[in-house]
């Protein structure tokens, strides 16, 4: 029988596990605490546990920890490495360490059904969507975990798409039974879907990033096919409705295409599109991918569209790329595994 990961499960879930097992109740905080404070590997390790307890306990369940099968380490010290979820299917989580902070890129599908014309996700299509446990395993499981201060839900899939998992990682990393983190700590990025994201900015006091990329409905909808179903408009309507100004960060990102979105014009529309919003604008530089007839705009050209937006009182950064060398695109090397095993 396929053991239960314990990993990934909430103190909710972990009360009706000891419930079931005839267990004390204040058990269930115990198990907590060896999963997510003391980040143990196995059952054997709880020891405040019964010996009776956790034989019970390993009938049924396992901490289900497993640990990334490949990594690529870039000159700059950032770390790719991937994680095997189920038969053939691989995901990244991409370490980016820097002076003062450590951050951890996570993924949330297996591929994604979003299908943007510039992600190399996007073409792999959807396979299938992670749990809770695979979720947080990127973190429990990274060699560098003691270092992380950040996490950004920034990795392969769309968060959104698959919320129910997604929101019981991020209850476990914020909640004081869990990690205990600020969820200032933690970034959602989405495409903004009409279903999740109402219920996303109401069950999580996470940071949100909205991936815009073009703030011209029929422009986005050529780049971002999801712009169909929920446009940036509505987007944006929606968001007028929450109050950004204080501890919790809205920001848009925009990858700057040359030649298609990188001038006054595009700069004077976001402007029009944002006006009113407590938010910044992060700039993103594009990291080619095969087949795809879209290059990134040159720095000078980024310095001024993020000069122009900034002059105009739209906070507006260039994300640093990190990683050039290993990176190239998101999903590339999820892809590349996905491919030789599908040879042999
Ligand atoms: C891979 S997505 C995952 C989160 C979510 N699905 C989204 O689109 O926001 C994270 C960010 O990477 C960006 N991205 C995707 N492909 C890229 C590429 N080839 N170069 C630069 N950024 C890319 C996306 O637009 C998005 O802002
Ligand atoms: S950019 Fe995000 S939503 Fe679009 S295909 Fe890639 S992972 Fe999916």
């Amino acid at each position: 029988m396929q053991k239960q990961p314990l990993l990934g499960m909430t103190l909710s879930e972990l009360q009706s596990v000891v419930k079931y097992l005839g267990m004390p109740s204040f058990s269930a905080k115990q198990i907590a605490s060896w999963l997510y404070d003391k980040k143990v590997d196995s059952i054997d390790e709880m020891t405040n546990l019964s010996l009776k307890h956790r034989e019970m306990l390993k009938e049924e369940y396992e901490v289900g920890a497993y640990s990334p099968v490949d990594a690529m380490r870039s000159s700059d010290g950032t770390v790719k490495y991937l994680y095997q979820v189920g038969e053939g299917h691989y995901v990244e989580a991409v370490y980016i360490p820097d002076d003062d902070r450590a951050t951890l890129c996570v993924s949330s599908q297996v591929g994604c059904k979003m299908s943007c014309k510039f992600c190399m996700t996007g073409k792999q299509g959807f396979s299938a969507n992670l749990t809770a446990n695979q979720i947080l395993n990127q973190i429990h499981s990274l060699p560098e975990r003691d270092k992380l201060t950040n996490v950004v839900m920034m990795g392969m899939g769309e968060p959104l798409d698959n919320l129910d998992e997604v929101l019981k990682a991020l209850e476990i990393m914020t909640a004081t039974y869990g990690y205990a983190w600020s969820p200032k700590r933690v970034t959602l990025s989405t495409v903004g879907l009409r279903k999740g994201l109402k219920r996303f900015i109401e069950e999580s006091d996470c940071h949100l990033a909205v991936s815009l990329h073009s703030p011209l409905p029929l422009q986005r909808r050529e780049l971002m096919p999801a712009e169909k179903a929920f446009s940036i408009t509505e987007i944006v309507d929606l968001l007028h409705d929450y109050d950004f100004s204080k501890q919790r960060r809205l920001s848009f990102e925009y990858i700057v295409f040359k030649g298609v979105n990188d001038t006054v014009p595009y700069a004077k529309e976001l402007l029009k599109l944002l006006r009113g919003l407590d938010c910044r604008v992060n700039l993103i530089r594009f990291h080619a991918i095969p087949g795809v007839d879209l290059e990134g705009a040159d720095m000078d050209t980024m310095i001024r569209f993020r000069d122009y937006l900034t002059s105009h009182g739209l906070f507006t950064t260039i994300r640093a790329s990190r990683g050039e060398d290993i990176f190239a695109a998101c999903g590339m090397l999820s892809t590349a595994k996905q491919g030789a095993e599908n040879k042999n």
